[in-house]
């Protein structure tokens, strides 16, 4: 007996032993390799291995194959199909081998011996495996511990992080959606994730940490783009430039391979401190700047960085976002933490950089420079500062490059860090030329001297390498696949019979269309849009002038003014900002504004009203009313966010990028300057493979814009949108009493403002206000002021009676025009008009007669209106010029007579009297007529 466990104790030696030799070799093998386990050796100038994605997912090879992964030393599981069925095979071995020793030891009770060759493989094998799940078990205990500190320290930073609110609203709906889901962020979520669901990662071999947090996402596949930049950035460590549509997941192609990299360094300092017996010691973040991601807008990179945060969960990486608006204390304050990742814009970031903020100017170990939106970065006003930025990166590529290659077998921590920058360049419109590719790929990428103004130039400077990933998965429309792209155009002939209609229905309307006459009418067109959307309308408009601002406002007073009011919910919350191009106007649907002016004076200095002078117009509207600071409007994007039913006017500087789930309409109130902004904005909707439709107002003005637009993306036609012209009284109706109300309401806030100056001034100088009035003109004030304070409750009754009606009855759709709260008469004569219409239309063929699709009521979703016209009527860019050419003719004409009318002389016989309201509705029902007939 003694002499058997004695044997027993020495093979236990052996294995032990063995265990050792293995493990030894194992962080061998791991040491021998470069910096990213799979990372190509840099072959010098004569590599040629430039690649080129087009279209395609194919990906360059030199990585470590799955069975090189022991997935046990992260103490997590890799969702493998492979790895999981051995490991079920394993598992099965493992009993049946555990089976085998106990009828062995069996045997041996019985007499039998244990000394046979096979048996003792089977016993090493067990106890190699039992020995790998206590290590494993091991590990993940480590683990666990590490995601609570992180937790808590996260926690700590979250504190000082007040001014992230879009981070927590993205992790928010992120735990919304796994909640939704039936999960939640603990460990014990993951153990129920079906991994096999996700088995297309498997190919990226992204770090286990990564993995759960796309478990935890729920992103079921990596995206075309995602498929081929990862492995590209990750595995191969290449420059990448990216191009793919709109809401295609760019940010995670270049977010991924960024904490890959920094996961497998932070994996392998972890072997290193463990081999020199730190094991015990937790690895502490290294507090130097791994990674700067640059972006256009600070909404961007505020959403940017929530993104990377919800993927970093638990990681212990830090993103941190550095843009204007917040206090530079603040920002100072975050970047005292030592991000590993900065995600800012260049304005911002330069400021700080130049200022010798520690950690932005200390640039030696930046592993990643990104540039999110790239081709807008060359765009007027950003360069600069970008260049600046640009240009304090080291020029450590060739002397990172040149170190003699044998450094890699020994070594360091900081020496993992150290290796080449990679630069990532992505955005959906990025317009490469043929030339650059030949240039990457001959590896001549000289840096022009005359400042960033083209990609290949920002590239270049940026620091790219010959061997630079070219990444462009763009369709031929650019567009995401299931957009649906309409317009609305106004032929001049529409526009003339509406406008002295929009003359005689609300004189307010003649006053906003004052020198853009395409204003009020597509105010009026999008409102009938807007009537019709039950979800998220989300609005692009290019503030060229402070006119345009208040339009913008004006606008959305209008919109809002002809939703029905949502019982219990009187409230409107407007954030309004205005910086140098911006304007962001968020109003929940369906409520009720009024009081609120958005004239020129008031928008030529927006931040400059004086806000008791909002919030008088607020008291008297019911409403409540925030004034945005700079900088802070971030909340007005996370409250559109959280807002099932918001609507949200921006300018273009929110048309790239944005990601907000749940956007089903885009509208171009003003056409875009370019094709890249057209795409750019249509991408707000139809992201990730939803759907969302876009709508273009087009006017005769918009002609040539509009044909420059198709011949970009070689378009012959467009879908039109139907509109519902049957609204238009009604709406004007409450457009009026709301301009009426706006303007009481405006002149009053504005003497009652200048009042209060007076009063301020005067005491600044320490003078006594008389008041000389005498009683008299005090009594005629006071009845002034009582007159028009009953006139305002009269108009505001009016209005919110209107407004309390659904615009056309539940019960009616009937084939012909009319509206809700239309009076019997008028619906009478609407009735007769229409049946006069309709006896005319079926003298038509039949089949071609249109089919009335009725919104508003139902709440039809104009992209459910779109598919019910669906190829109704296209768009003939013929057509279209015709259109510009007559519609300067008209206004050719137009001026002459008023030139003559000047001259005071007379020309009673050719003067075009301005029709009264039957005839206003005859016209709008012969134009509807027309449409019809379209
Ligand atoms: N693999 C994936 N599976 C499912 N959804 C994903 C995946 N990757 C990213 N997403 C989601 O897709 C949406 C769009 O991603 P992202 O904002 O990165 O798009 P983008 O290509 O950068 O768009 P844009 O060009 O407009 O900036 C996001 O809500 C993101 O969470």
């Amino acid at each position: 007996m003694a002499s058997e466990s004695s044997e027993k104790k020495k093979a236990r030696r052996n294995l032990k032993k063995r265990a050792r030799v293995n493990s030894d070799q194992h962080l061998e093998r791991l040491n021998s390799l470069p910096w990213s386990s799979s990372l190509p050796e840099s072959n010098g100038a004569g590599d040629d291995g430039f690649s080129l994605f087009i279209g395609s997912d194919e990906l360059e090879g030199g990585f470590l194959t799955l069975d090189e992964i022991d997935e046990s030393e992260y103490g997590l599981d890799i969702p493998n199909d492979n790895v999981k069925s051995e490991r079920q095979k394993l598992k099965g071995k493992t009993k049946s081998k555990k089976r085998k020793i106990y009828e062995g030891d069996a045997d041996e009770s019985s007499g039998g011996e244990l000394s046979n060759e096979s048996d003792n493989k089977a016993k090493e094998s067990i106890e190699e495996d039992e020995k790998k799940e206590v290590k494993r078990k091991k590990k993940k205990k480590n683990v666990k511990r590490k995601k609570k500190d992180h937790q808590q320290n996260n926690e700590t930073i979250k504190a000082e992080e007040t001014a992230e609110p879009a981070a927590e609203c993205f992790l928010q709906h992120e735990n919304l959606t796994s909640a939704s889901d039936g999960r939640d962020n603990g460990d014990a979520e993951d153990d129920s994730v079906d991994e096999e669901e996700y088995y297309a990662w498997n190919e990226l071999r992204l770090h286990p940490m990564i993995m759960k947090s796309i478990y935890r996402l729920n992103f079921k596949e990596p995206t075309p783009i995602q498929k081929a930049c990862i492995p590209a950035a990750s595995h191969q460590g290449k420059d990448v430039i990216g191009a793919a549509e709109t809401g295609s997941g760019k940010t995670l192609a270049f977010g991924l391979p960024i904490l890959q990299r920094l996961l497998e360094e932070r994996e392998k300092e972890e072997r290193l401190m463990a081999e020199k017996g730190e094991a015990n010691e937790r690895i502490a973040p290294q507090g130097v700047l791994r990674a700067l991601i640059v972006t256009p807008t600070r909404e961007l990179a505020l959403q940017v960085t929530d993104h990377l945060k919800a993927v970093a969960l638990g990681t212990n990486v830090r993103v941190v976002p550095i843009v204007g608006g917040m206090s530079t204390e603040k920002q100072e304050r975050l970047l005292k933490a030592r991000p590993e990742i900065v995600v800012g814009t260049p304005g911002r970031l330069w400021e700080l950089m130049s200022g010798g903020e520690i950690h932005l100017v200390e640039l030696h170990s930046l592993s990643f420079f990104v540039l999110d939106e790239a081709d807008r970065m060359i765009e007027t006003g950003h360069f600069r500062e970008l260049q600046s930025i640009i240009d304090m990166l080291p020029m450590n590529r060739e002397s990172a490059e040149s170190q003699p290659q044998n450094t890699q077998s020994c070594v360091t921590v900081a020496s993992l860090q150290r290796k080449k920058r990679q630069t990532l360049v992505f955005s959906a419109t990025l317009a490469l030329s043929h030339d650059f590719r030949k240039k990457l790929k001959h590896g001549s990428v000289n840096a022009k001297k005359d400042g960033l103004n083209s990609i290949e130039t920002l590239s270049e400077r940026a620091g790219m390498r010959a061997n630079t990933a070219v990444v462009d998965l763009t369709n031929a429309s650019i567009m995401a696949n299931k957009l649906v792209e309409s317009i609305i155009d106004f032929t001049p002939h529409f526009f003339i019979i509406a406008y002295p209609h929009i003359k005689c229905m609300d004189p307010s309307f003649r006053d906003a269309a004052a020198g853009t006459p395409k204003g009020s009418f597509a105010q009026l067109l999008a409102s009938l849009i807007g009537f019709a959307s039950s979800s998220q309308v989300y609005f692009h408009v290019s503030i060229g002038s402070n006119f345009h601002v208040s339009q913008n406002i004006r606008f959305n007073e209008f919109l809002v003014q002809h939703q029905r009011v949502e019982q219990n919910k009187n409230e409107v919350d407007i954030r309004i900002d205005q910086s140098e191009t911006h304007c962001l106007v968020q109003l929940p649907w369906k409520r009720v504004l009024t009081g609120i002016g958005g004239n020129k004076a008031r928008c030529s200095g927006f931040e400059q009203i004086p806000v008791n002078y909002v919030a008088q117009s607020s008291q008297v509207s019911g409403t409540r009313i925030d004034l945005n600071v700079r900088g802070s409007e971030q909340s007005s994007v996370d409250r559109f966010r959280a807002n099932e039913h918001g609507i949200l006017v921006a300018t273009d500087a929110a048309a790239r990028g944005l990601d907000i789930p749940g956007v089903r309409t885009v509208v171009h109130y003003q056409l875009p300057l370019s094709a890249e902004i057209y795409v750019h904005r249509c991408g707000r909707t139809a992201r990730a493979s939803t759907d969302g439709c876009s709508i273009a107002l087009i006017s005769p003005n918009d002609a040539s814009k509009f044909a420059a637009l198709c011949k970009s993306f070689a378009k012959e036609s467009f879908q039109r949108f139907p509109v519902e012209i049957s609204y238009m009284p009604e709406i004007m109706k409450r457009s009026s009493l709301a301009h009426q109300i706006d303007k009481i309401v405006r002149k009053d806030s504005q003497e009652k403002a200048e009042k209060t100056w007076l009063e301020r001034n005067a005491e600044s100088v320490e003078l006594v206000l008389d008041d000389d009035d005498s009683e008299e003109d005090r009594v005629k004030k006071y009845r002034q002021n009582k007159s028009k304070s009953n006139q305002l409750k009269k108009l505001q009754q009016e209005l919110n009676t209107l407004l309390s009606r659904p615009l056309q009855p539940k019960a009616f759709s009937k084939r012909f025009l009319a509206g809700a709260g239309v009076s019997p008469l008028l619906q009478h004569q609407l009735e007769e008009l229409s049946k006069q219409k309709l006896g005319n239309v079926s003298n038509f063929d039949s089949n071609k007669r249109r089919k009335l699709v009725v919104i508003g009521q139902d709440c039809v979703e104009p992209l459910q209106a779109l598919r019910s016209a669906s190829n109704e009527a296209c768009l003939d860019l013929k057509e279209i010029a015709e259109k510009h050419k007559n519609s300067d003719n008209l206004r050719r004409k137009r001026k002459e007579m008023k030139k003559r009318e000047s001259k005071g002389k007379s020309y009673n016989n050719e003067k075009v009297s301005t029709p009264n309201c039957a005839e206003c509705y005859q016209i709008i029902a012969t134009s509807m007529d027309g449409a019809i007939r379209r």
